[in-house]
């Protein structure tokens, strides 16, 4: 089964499906293993975990596809991707389309500002006329060479035209050939469930921690007819937090061991990566040499 069609079934079988922002190839693994159903590659992660970069556009495709490899190299959940604005004109999209299939995404978002992005939640966006933004659906739909891999439509039209153009921008993207929806930066639990009646087809609630929307709980989303939720970057901050704390400690400190407590521990480690399985392996492939 296609990565594509993975997801497809995952966004059907589940309601609504929670969707783990997995930054690197060892978080992915372990939202694999803690039961989660599907992730995800943030845009802004890459750009600031890979790149140590602010979330404006600066990554290219290149950037994703090493991190989106390194991920499918592991995990077997179906990924959804950020591909910010797809990283140019009608050709870059088609390529960038391409290239996600073959590093085994399932799937990506693709949004209506200008190149030169923001933060979906940052004021002072600029969008793309909606004629462009169909231009950039239509350039993927057509680049596509697995029908099941999911193109998802993103609108930042709410804080910058309001709910009517966004409600049409995601209906135009829908006719170009879009599968799925994704209304970035609502703030209201109800807007939530206009849109979905206005918008025939899967949406994504992005509940991301410190912007415009509400942390929502994933059953408040489903009973507003939202299909998928997302965790874009909860896991990374929560990271980030930890070694932060840590280094702090250590430097005023001088040991580490206050902090031991809020780590994962080397068995633990060893456990998401099957190191031991691992190693058993390497002890049974040169068993016959050490005999010897
Ligand atoms: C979804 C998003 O594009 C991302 O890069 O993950 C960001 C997330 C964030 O900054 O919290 C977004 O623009 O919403």
């Amino acid at each position: 089964m296609s990565a594509g069609l993975k997801l497809r079934k995952a966004v059907e079988e589940n309601n609504p499906l929670q969707v783990m922002g997995t930054i690197t190839a060892y978080a992915a693994r372990m939202a694999e293993q803690v039961g989660h159903k599907a992730v995800y590659l943030s845009g802004g992660g890459v750009a600031a975990n890979s790149l140590g970069m602010p979330d404006l556009g600066i990554s290219t495709a290149e950037d994703l596809l090493v991190d989106i490899r390194r991920i499918t190299d592991v995990c077997s959940l179906p990924l959804l991707v950020d591909i910010d604005t797809g990283f140019g004109g009608a050709f870059n999209i088609a390529r960038t389309t391409r290239s996600l299939i073959k590093a085994g995404a399932a799937g990506f978002h693709m949004e209506d500002q200008v190149a030169a992005k923001r933060c979906g939640h940052r004021p002072n966006k600029e969008i793309v006329s909606q004629q462009e933004m169909v231009d950039r659906i239509k350039a993927a739909v057509d680049a596509r060479t697995d029908e099941n891999f999911v193109i998802m439509a993103r609108t930042d039209a709410l804080g910058v035209e309001g709910m009517q153009s966004a409600i049409d921008r995601s209906n135009a993207c829908l006719e170009a050939g879009a599968d799925m929806i994704f209304p970035e930066a609502m703030s209201k639990l109800e807007d939530y469930k206009y849109f979905r009646e206005h918008v025939n087809a899967p949406i994504l609630a992005n509940i991301t921690e410190f912007g415009q929307t509400p942390l929502f709980s994933c059953e408040e989303l489903g009973e507003q007819g939202v299909d998928i939720v997302l965790y874009c970057c909860g896991a990374y901050r929560a990271m980030n937090k930890a070694a932060e704390t840590f280094y702090r400690d250590v430097l005023e400190k001088g040991h580490q061991r206050d902090v031991v407590e809020i780590m994962q521990t080397r068995e633990e480690l060893y456990n998401y990566l099957g190191y031991h399985e691992y190693e058993q392996k390497l002890d049974q492939l040169f068993a016959e040499g050490k005999e010897k």
